[in-house]
């Protein structure tokens, strides 16, 4: 559900290892799929097009849903997957954030509420033409409610068509270890504009500064935070490389500075961490 940079991406390469895939958008991007397909540019996988089913609402029970939408349209989204329609298939949202999973637990049935996070840098340019500029694509899975073994199956799947998938034992930890990574990096490079290769430099206190208040919030809710770990990723990163967040921000779209910095302000709320970095810069941002 929602081709766009990171689910057009997984339903290309799903389809291109042999699965049948129907993707659920807009009367327009559903009809552009199913004339043209979809063309991925993958530092990763190379140039290829695939052809994939598509239309505006689920129509048959399917094995598994990816949601793959942004979290400023999650809710009005769902209406794509009518969960008499969808039948026992998995729900997978890939979502970033920490919040969706228990809005999807109202929506279908608990034991199939299966929570991921991607690594992965990839954009929708046009309908059907996905620019997927990182040379990996990963997710992990954790779930409290769904059953293990469909996880671990679903990991062996999205393995074989090229997407490395682990499976975790702590959703919350799973969720927490990209968000407290991510939330620092899309706040600073939304804020400022910058890449990460500048942020690391010029903005080095403020960086440091932030993982330190994401990793206070992210112990209080019981998930292990590494703040060396994740300074080292960030040194790590091509220095031109943006967050999803920046791009939509270049691009005048929403933001998901909700799902992202207005989760970690409640979070630190409710377990009255001091966050006062993070809360000037979602302020600021929020007021633009
Ligand atoms: N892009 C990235 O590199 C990464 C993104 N993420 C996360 O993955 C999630 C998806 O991001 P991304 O792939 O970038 O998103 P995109 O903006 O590329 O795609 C969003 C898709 O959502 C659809 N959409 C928009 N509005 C609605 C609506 N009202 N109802 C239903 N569908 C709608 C669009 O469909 P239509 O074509 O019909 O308009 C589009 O295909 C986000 O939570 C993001 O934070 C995580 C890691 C990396
Ligand atoms: C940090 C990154 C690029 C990892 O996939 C991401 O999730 C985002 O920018 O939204």
């Amino acid at each position: 559900m929602s081709p766009g940079g990171v689910g057009g991406l997984l339903a290309a390469l799903m389809a291109r290892a042999g699965h049948r895939v129907i993707c659920l958008a807009g009367e327009q991007t559903a009809q552009t799929l199913r004339r043209d397909g979809i063309h991925v540019r993958s530092k990763q996988f190379g140039d290829f097009t695939t052809q994939v089913e598509a239309d505006t609402q689920l129509g048959e029970p399917a094995d598994l849903c990816l949601i793959t939408v942004k979290q400023t349209a999650l809710e009005p989204a769902l209406q794509r997957v009518p969960s008499p329609v969808l039948g026992d298939g998995l729900i997978v949202p890939l979502l970033n954030g920490i919040e969706h999973p228990a809005l999807l637990r109202r929506h279908y049935h608990p034991q199939q509420v299966a929570p991921g996070v991607i690594r992965v840098e990839a954009t929708r340019s046009a309908p059907g033409l996905i620019e997927h500029g990182s040379p990996f694509t990963d997710i992990d899975l954790a779930s409290d409610s769904a059953p293990r073994e469909r996880l671990d199956a679903l990991a062996a799947t999205l393995t074989t068509a090229g997407i490395r998938t682990r499976v975790r034992d702590d959703e919350t930890a799973a969720l927490w270890a990209k968000l407290a990574f991510l939330a620092p990096f899309a706040l600073l490079t939304t804020r400022y504009g910058l890449t990460v290769g500048e942020i690391r430099t010029t903005r080095r206190p403020e960086l440091l500064a932030l993982l330190e208040e994401t990793a206070a919030v992210s112990h209080a809710c019981g998930a292990p935070a590494d703040t060396a770990a994740a300074l080292q990723l960030y040194d790590a990163s091509p220095p031109d490389a943006k967050s999803s967040m920046q791009r939509d921000a270049e691009a005048g779209r929403p933001l998901e500075i909700d799902a992202i910095g207005g989760a970690l302000l409640r979070a630190a709320k409710q377990h009255t961490v001091d966050v006062p970095l993070a809360t000037r810069l979602v302020t600021e941002l929020a007021d633009r």
